[in-house]
């Protein structure tokens, strides 16, 4: 029987042949972490030990000034590991799937920006949450929460919160007056509405056939499809995507529920949600029926980066026509007022997830991962205008990278991203600002 293979960056560590990094990635098992890693802390920036069997850091952790990024999903720590408190320049902690139950208070760093403790087994959050002052990003979907601390009214620079499928049955009030906030998903909680009708047809996997694989996303792989039996079709046959679901939570929430929002969306020309849904495909699969995107589109954006957190990353060299902003913007408002008038938000209104013809600014709004379903109170309100905040940070993105100023466009994207969720416009106000703008030229 041969020995078990040691990872050769561990034995590089061990040989301190590593002085000096400033990123380390261990794998193989791990079930303490190594002494050696402590000796890069005059360096060591990011530390990635994703999949190992750690249950615990080093009392003296904290040794590593500099760490900015600790990603260590997949292991096994039940509580997040205090020292981590200690860490004076950590700003990103991810530790998905870990079966954490519990965060102690102290654990959360001074700086902390971007938490993401997805799949776990939590059920109470920490006061010191809301004292984080740099808190941007916060991804808690999978949990067993049934509350959420005061404090986070505190948590003026919270952009993005994550909280589907927890065992919330109350809306904290507060949330509708973060300022900041635009991308927020809690599907799949006792609170959220569970009304939705699917509207679109089951079709049998016979009527498909399945082409080449298109890409994959985290819920799933997309292949190219024929539909024959296609309704309002040449002779029946459409060329579509075929969405095939992986079935495990991701970190917007579970497929089920991203399914549920596809299927309740509705035709509409500026969003890829579901044509039908596979009654009977393969090994109990679950599969939906989409449009498919013409050929030569492309996202508009790159998603988050590290340093960017929250916001998307943007071609440096992409420049846009005045008109093509208009358009891309009256695209997905379109989009986004039809999908609240369904009673549903879509919770991840960003350029990664629009395409778009490259050129004069023809736009669908797909990914339905993060949508959740509205409640009909003056909380749903609340929660509607959070997403025009979205749409106004986008309209934000695209004016930087326009070539002439469209005025009108930069105050309706100040009224919409103001910090007063009360007072700024809903979806159908936006739309029919936007449609004059785009009569006017
Ligand atoms: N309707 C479609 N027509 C053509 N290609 C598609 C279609 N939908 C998705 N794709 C392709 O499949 C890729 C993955 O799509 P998907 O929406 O699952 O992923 P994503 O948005 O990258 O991921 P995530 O689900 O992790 O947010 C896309 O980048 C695109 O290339």
């Amino acid at each position: 029987m041969s020995a078990p293979a040691i990872d050769p960056t561990l034995a590089a560590l061990r040989r301190g042949d590593l002085a000096g990094a400033r990123s380390l990635t261990l794998r193989g098992g791990l079930t303490e972490l190594p002494a050696e890693v402590l000796g890069l802390a005059d360096t060591l920036e990011q530390l990635d030990v994703t999949g190992n069997a750690l249950t615990a850091l080093p009392a003296d952790f904290s040794r590593l000034q500099r760490l900015k990024v600790l990603f260590a999903s997949g292991n096994r720590f039940e509580r997040l590991p205090p020292v981590l408190g200690d860490c004076p320049a950590l700003s990103q902690i991810g530790l998905r799937g870990c079966g954490l139950r519990e965060l102690p208070g102290e654990a959360l760093p001074p700086q902390l920006r971007w938490l993401t403790l997805t799949d776990n087994a939590l059920e109470r959050l920490p006061a010191t949450l809301g004292e984080r002052p740099a808190l941007q990003k916060l991804m808690l979907a999978g949990n067993r929460l049934s509350a959420l601390p005061a404090s986070l009214a505190q948590a003026r620079s919270l952009e993005l919160l994550r909280l589907s499928a927890n065992r919330l049955e109350h809306w904290p009030g507060w949330l509708a007056e973060l300022p900041r906030l635009a991308w927020l998903a809690w599907a799949g909680n006792p609170l959220e509405p569970t009304d939705a009708t699917p509207i679109v047809a089951d079709l049998p996997w016979a009527q498909l056939q399945l082409g080449a694989l298109l890409g994959e996303g985290a819920s799933g792989r997309i292949h190219r499809g024929l539909w024959r039996g296609a309704p309002l079709a040449n002779g029946g046959v459409r060329e579509v995507a075929v969405k095939l679901f992986k079935g495990a939570m991701t970190s917007d929430g579970l497929p089920e529920r991203e399914m549920a929002a596809c299927l309740a969306a509705g035709a509409h020309p500026h969003l890829i949600a579901a044509l039908g849904r596979v009654a009977d495909a393969p090994a109990g699969q679950q599969a939906l029926v989409m449009p498919l995107l013409p050929s030569g589109w492309q996202t508009l954006a790159g998603p988050p980066s590290l340093e960017s957190c929250s916001r998307d990353v943007y071609d440096p060299a992409l420049r846009l026509s005045g008109t093509a902003v208009v358009r891309l913007l009256r695209c997905t408002a379109n989009a986004m007022a039809h999908l609240h008038r369904r009673g549903w938000s879509h919770g991840d209104l960003y350029a990664h997830n629009i395409a778009w013809d490259g050129q004069g600014g023809a736009a669908v709004l797909s990914d339905f991962g993060a949508a959740s379903r509205l409640l009909p109170s003056s909380l749903g309100e609340a929660l509607r205008r959070i997403e025009v905040r979205a749409w106004g940070l986008l309209a934000e993105e695209l004016l930087r990278r326009c070539m002439t100023d469209v005025p009108a466009l930069r105050d309706l994207a100040g009224a919409c991203t103001q910090p007063n969720v009360g007072v700024r416009p809903t979806f159908d106000e936006v739309v029919a600002q936007v449609a004059g703008l785009a009569a006017g030229g």
